[in-house]
């Protein structure tokens, strides 16, 4: 697998590509890959002739006093893994290759409405940072497919807004959520947690399981939301939110709507903040 770090680099690569008239799939990340990652790669792998991954831990959607610094860098791990699984071309970028005229003075994509709430509340910023990566990079790279993980929910649902609304010239693909045997979604977050920490982790997932529950058993949504943060803080986390809103948009659904749904928490377990969600079809 070749991994290449400047844009003549990258582009020439897909030129090759594109003039033998095969198609090209995109796998954005921010590296320290894990088995998540690699079947959102051999997602890819199905619906297109070349895969691209790239590797850039991008400082503009991290807001003040979160893990940009400390965020777990390990490109050598992270190509003998891609090669083992057959990604075809490594984008490992560093930052003034993405903002030649730094981070603060790039054009900004805000796609907005569904990034108020949820992530975008919690993290001021954070998806415009996202946003406008995501869109240099499909710049870049220029694919015909791109896949995320559902387990960045809002991410998923904000990449497909933007994406329609520019008319960007490619299909978005959502994968599902990787998990180990408890139940706790795999993230490179992870690895922030001490052993005791990550014996509770599986709570946030086992609280999603119980929503759902709930709510096939007819309980009141609002009811459910408040069980479901009570039940993480007494288990020692700092629930951000634990809700449930329409997967469509994220908006909040009306008392007796059932259909379309997805549960979402994020909560802080000492100093490390997870994310997960359950969509309920
Ligand atoms: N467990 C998982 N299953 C499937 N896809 C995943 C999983 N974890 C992350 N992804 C997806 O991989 C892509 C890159 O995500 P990212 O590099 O942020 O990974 P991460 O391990 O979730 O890290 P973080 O802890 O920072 O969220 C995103 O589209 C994300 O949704
Ligand atoms: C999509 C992404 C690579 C943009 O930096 C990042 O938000 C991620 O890893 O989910
Ligand atoms: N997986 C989303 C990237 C972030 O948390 O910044």
């Amino acid at each position: 697998m070749q991994t290449v770090q400047d844009a003549a680099g990258l582009r020439a690569t897909i030129r090759g590509w594109r003039g033998q008239s095969q198609t090209v799939g995109f796998v954005p990340t921010m590296g320290n890959l894990h088995e998540g990652h690699h079947s959102l790669i051999k997602l890819a792998r199905a619906r297109a002739d070349r895969v691209v991954a790239s590797v850039f831990v991008n400082p503009t959607q991290f807001g003040p006093g979160e893990d940009f610094e400390r965020y777990p860098r390990t490109l050598a791990q992270d190509q003998a893994g891609l090669a083992e699984i057959e990604c075809d071309l490594l984008f490992a970028p560093d930052v003034a290759t993405i903002y030649p005229f730094g981070a603060e003075q790039s054009v900004r994509v805000h796609v907005t409405g569904i990034t108020d709430t949820l992530e975008g509340a919690h993290r001021p910023g954070h998806f415009d940072g996202v946003a406008t990566v995501v869109c240099k990079l499909f710049n870049l790279v220029q694919p015909d497919v791109a896949v995320f993980g559902q387990k960045d929910f809002q991410q998923l649902k904000v990449i497909e807004r933007m994406v329609r609304d520019l008319a960007l010239p490619l299909k978005v693909v959502g994968a599902s959520t990787l998990r180990a045997d408890d139940g706790l979604a795999l993230s490179s977050r992870n690895q922030y947690l001490s052993a005791d920490e990550r014996a509770l982790a599986p709570q946030i997932h086992q609280t999603l399981l119980k929503m759902r529950e709930l709510l096939e058993k007819g309980h009141a949504r609002k009811v459910i939301e408040q069980v479901a943060a009570s039940t993480l803080e007494r288990a020692g986390f700092a629930p951000d939110y634990a809700v449930i809103r329409r997967a469509e948009d994220l908006s909040e659904p009306g008392d007796d709507e059932r259909q379309g749904l997805v549960a979402l928490i994020a909560a802080r377990l000492g100093n490390t903040r997870l994310i997960d969600n359950l969509p309920f079809d």
